[in-house]
């Protein structure tokens, strides 16, 4: 029975996961990858093998988060019978001012995380909901929880705070930033493939469905465009991104909507799909001639160039770019739009390379390198599950 660790990652929409062989030193290698996706509407799992099998099929009957993670497993105990899982790790979207680190999970670490849910009451009750099944469907296996926040937690106080009476900070209003499993894998990777630019000062782009960025100096996090709430920063597919709090205030007093209200305002109805009224997937807007689906990127990429500047100015300069996420890593033309307003900061871009998805997008000579990295979230949680197997 080879040994191996399952890693979870619980999304708004969808499942990923990820399994992974405990080889030499307890090394994760990865076996087989992939999603449910369309979770509550037509949910299909998708998955492809290291050794290049595919799995696409529906699963039927399947409602929800809490059966589709449940199916899921069931169908790796069934289906996988000469493996031994040892170690389960979840991404979890909140471990607020207390986790700067993956903790193995016990009825008191529950506590403490469901405690977390009105910090994140969108993200985090799906991310315990994966915990729970996956504790049922394996009892006597290790849990681990690995943090969205963790990696932020380096950020120096004025990037942790609010301008708010302390009260407010010590009840753990704050700047947490998020997609840290993200920036952790990239900035492992960055180590690996670019040590010079470890050493640097970095912006990772994290453009998926959520999107933000992280400033990075010395491999350690500085600053983010998310803070208090997966609302804040670059503007996502149904997120509005940074807003004046005076408009939330209009909202409320002016229109008389309700604080439920105004959260599916801004978390389902804003972003790309409100900009556009037309999608929230940038294929569909990239393919769209109409002037709507025009602003609604015109948007995005200025928001991403402005929050490029402050980062800079947030990490004294700037060494390098890396774009990652699924916009990120297949939007050549987002890449593009988003480096051509930067020229005066020393970014210089090579269309072809650009237009070929490698590594280095930056021609020979940029001051700033500019390099294409795809993210594996799984990977870091493996790494954190693999950790805490004896
Ligand atoms: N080839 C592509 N061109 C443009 N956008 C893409 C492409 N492939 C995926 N995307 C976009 O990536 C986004 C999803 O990113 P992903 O990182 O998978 O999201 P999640 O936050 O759910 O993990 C969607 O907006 C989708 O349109
Ligand atoms: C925190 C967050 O925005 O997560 P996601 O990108 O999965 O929605
Ligand atoms: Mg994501």
């Amino acid at each position: 029975m080879a040994d191996h660790v399952l890693a979870l990652n619980a999304g708004s929409s969808s499942l990923k996961f990820g399994l992974y062989e405990l080889v030499e030193n307890n090394r994760p290698s990865m076996r087989w990858h992939g999603q449910i996706e369309s979770l509550g509407d037509a949910p299909r799992l998708l998955a492809e093998s290291a050794g290049g099998r595919s799995i696409n099929q529906p699963l039927t009957d399947t409602h929800g988060h809490d059966e589709a993670i449940q199916a899921f497993l069931d169908m790796v105990d069934e289906n996988l019978p000469d493996i031994r899982i040892r170690a389960i790790g979840h991404r979890v979207v909140h471990g607020g001012p207390v986790y700067s680190e993956p903790v193995r999970i016990d009825k008191g670490v529950m506590a403490t995380l469901t405690g977390f849910i009105p910090f994140a009451p969108l993200h985090q009750p799906f991310s315990l909901a994966g915990i729970r099944a996956a504790s049922n469907a394996f009892p006597d296996t290790i849990q681990v929880a690995c943090f969205d926040t963790a990696f932020h937690r380096t950020h120096p106080w004025v990037n942790d705070t609010f301008a708010l009476p302390q009260s407010y900070y010590d009840k753990g209003v704050r700047r947490y930033g998020f997609h840290g499993l993200s920036y952790d894998y990239i900035t492992q990777k960055l180590k690996e493939i670019a040590p010079g630019l470890y050493d640097g000062r970095v912006v990772i782009a994290h453009l998926g469905n959520g999107a933000s960025m992280c400033a990075v100096s010395g491999g350690r996090a500085v600053a983010s465009t998310m803070g208090f709430s997966a609302l804040d920063g670059l503007p996502m597919g149904t997120r509005s991104g940074q807003l004046d709090p005076g408009v939330v205030l209009y909202m409320m007093q002016q229109e008389g909507m309700s604080a439920e209200e105004i959260a599916d305002m801004l978390y389902r109805k804003s972003g790309l799909l409100g900009l556009s009224g037309m999608s929230s997937d940038m294929r569909t807007l990239l393919a769209a001639e109409t002037p709507e689906a025009r602003k609604a990127i015109d948007y995005y990429v200025f928001r991403i160039r402005r929050e490029l500047g402050a980062l800079s100015a947030a990490l004294e300069g700037l060494d390098a770019v890396v774009f990652t996420g699924g916009i990120g890593e297949n939007a050549a033309l987002i890449r593009q739009r988003v480096c051509e307003g930067m020229r005066w900061i020393g970014i210089e871009m090579d269309p072809n390379r650009n237009a070929d998805n490698g590594t280095v997008l930056s021609t020979d000579f940029s001051r700033v390198r500019i390099l294409l990295i795809p993210t594996h979230e799984e990977m870091v949680i493996a790494r954190a599950a693999a950790r805490m197997v004896p």
